[in-house]
């Protein structure tokens, strides 16, 4: 007796099979489950035992004070730095950034490891800096360059295979803000377009992490980044277009912080 099989087509899955492990491979919900990945490595890498011990030294409150926190997120060029070195001036804002200076001699070492490894690392760096934007915003107003967004932005533009459409829907749980890191009065997306960011690249004529350089070769992982950012939720970004000039940016800015945080 011979068997007979035929093949049936089945409907599209809900998600795309790369999302599927997004959740605490790439993007950590909390700091205990960042921190346990650096744990369990410290065998193998012996710089993991330096982040854990600048964890360990902080405390991670999930409160700021009582002045405005306002983080500043975008791709690469977007004009992250011009932006925030403006407003630390104007507004006498204390400036901080994520991952913090303190981590920046161990970075290089967390960006040649698999996924698991640098995502736990820039997990960490945000708690740390959690620490610090609790600190400064009992005595300023704080602003912050890339925090939260940027690190799960990143990472699920990585994880998730070909364009934009295989990306988690909107609502998706992968989108949601960690319940025991600090959040931000408001976050500021900074956007241009390719061109205008591809001039302010060749004008700076910096080095690039590996990641950003991938960006220019590749359009669709920077279309999934950019969506990324605006999906993540609670608290969502508002989007700044960055294209006007440095001084026409702030203004636009300065504005958006008097209505929304009455500074
Ligand atoms: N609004 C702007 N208009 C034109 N050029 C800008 C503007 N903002 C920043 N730049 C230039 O673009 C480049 C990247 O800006 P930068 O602030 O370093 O971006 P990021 O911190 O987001 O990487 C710099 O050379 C900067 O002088
Ligand atoms: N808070 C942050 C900041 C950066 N990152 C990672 O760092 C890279 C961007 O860092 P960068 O040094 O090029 O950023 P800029 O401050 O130069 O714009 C991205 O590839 C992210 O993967 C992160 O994961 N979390």
């Amino acid at each position: 007796m011979s068997t007979r099989y035929c093949v049936m087509s089945t409907g599209a899955p809900v998600l795309h099979p790369s999302v599927l492990n997004i959740m605490n491979n790439d993007v950590f919900y909390s700091f205990e489950d960042a921190y346990n990945v650096l744990v369990e490595c410290r065998d193998i890498i012996p710089e993991s035992k330096a982040v854990l011990d600048l964890v360990d030294q902080r405390m991670h409150p999930s409160e700021s004070g009582k002045f405005p926190v306002i983080v500043i997120e975008g791709l690469d060029a977007t004009g992250k730095t011009t932006l925030t070195e403006s407003l630390k001036k104007t507004v006498n804002a204390a400036l901080l950034k994520s991952p913090p200076q303190s981590l920046a001699p161990l970075r290089p070492r967390f960006d040649c490891e698999p996924p698991l490894i640098r995502r736990a690392f820039y997990a960490l760096g945000n708690y740390i800096t959690a620490g610090q934007i609790a600190r400064e915003s009992s005595k300023t107003p704080v602003i912050v360059d890339r925090y939260w967004h940027s690190t799960a932005a990143y990472a699920i533009a990585t994880a998730v295979g070909g364009g934009v459409g295989n990306l988690p829907a909107s609502g998706s749980e992968v989108y949601r803000w960690p319940e025991d890191l600090l959040r931000p009065s408001l976050v500021l997306l900074l956007t241009v377009n390719p061109e205008e960011r591809q001039r302010r690249l060749r004008g700076r004529g910096l080095d690039q992490t590996r990641e950003e350089s991938e960006l220019e070769v590749n359009h669709l992982f920077r279309k999934k980044v950019e969506e990324a950012y605006k999906r993540i939720e609670d608290p969502a970004c508002v989007i700044v277009d960055a294209s006007p000039t440095p001084d026409k940016v702030l203004q636009q800015v300065l504005l958006l912080m008097k209505n929304k945080c009455h500074l």
